[in-house]
């Protein structure tokens, strides 16, 4: 799929957002990718996965073991790159605040990781979650995301291989734009800190 390709679906889904919002970092945006509202179509989710795989290099593609992504953004997308794959899917969540497996899955150490998201700003969940992974044992051999706003900028520590990459303009909190100054701020991830 070429970056026009993805971007149609997530327009045809409604999940191309324009308005004032607070990303999980806290910076600011005039623009959101909304992935929970492109991913509500399994048929469109199963695409988008299939996609993502195909970015990755054939000798990281056959290396991995295992599929692990960070709840809630990453839940969906996991599993069906875990499909795409024909590999187990298992999540992070962070009841406490901090990654966590949870529900009976673990990750025998050595296991080869490849780690999912949906969407990567600052980089701040993946690393995150990376770290959980490795604290776990695991070896994480890459990540690949949907969409990667940092318009290739951010370093993972793994290498990473994101379906789309676009510069939307962000902004620190005191520092907006009278069009985001305008109008009030609504913040659609869940992250607390
Ligand atoms: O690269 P970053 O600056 O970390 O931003 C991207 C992260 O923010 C969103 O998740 P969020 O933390 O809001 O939690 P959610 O997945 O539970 O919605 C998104 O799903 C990514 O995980
Ligand atoms: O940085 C984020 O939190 C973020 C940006 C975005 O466009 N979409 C999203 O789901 N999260
Ligand atoms: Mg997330």
């Amino acid at each position: 799929m070429t970056d026009e390709d993805v971007l149609a679906e997530f327009r045809a889904a409604g999940a191309l957002l324009e308005g004032h919002f607070i990303l999980s970092s806290g910076r600011r945006s005039g623009n959101y990718l909304q992935c929970a509202r492109v991913l509500m179509n399994a048929e469109r989710a199963g695409k988008l996965a299939r996609a993502m795989v195909q970015k990755l290099p054939r000798e990281v593609r056959q290396d991995i073991d295992l599929v692990v992504s960070p709840a809630m953004g990453g839940l969906i997308i996991g599993h069906e790159v875990g499909r795409a794959l024909d590999r187990d899917a298992i999540f992070l969540e962070r009841p406490e605040g901090t990654f966590e497996l949870r529900r009976g899955f673990a990750i025998t150490p050595g296991q080869k990781i490849l780690m999912v998201e949906d969407v990567v700003t600052t980089g701040l969940s993946s690393r995150q979650a990376i770290e959980a992974v490795e604290a776990e044992g695991g070896i994480v051999i890459g990540e690949v995301a949907l969409v990667d706003r940092s318009a290739g900028e951010v370093d993972l520590g793994v290498p990473f291989y994101p379906l789309v990459s676009i510069n939307f303009p962000v902004y620190d909190a005191d520092a907006l734009p009278p069009e985001l100054e305008a109008i009030p701020a609504t913040k659609p991830g869940s992250r607390k800190q």
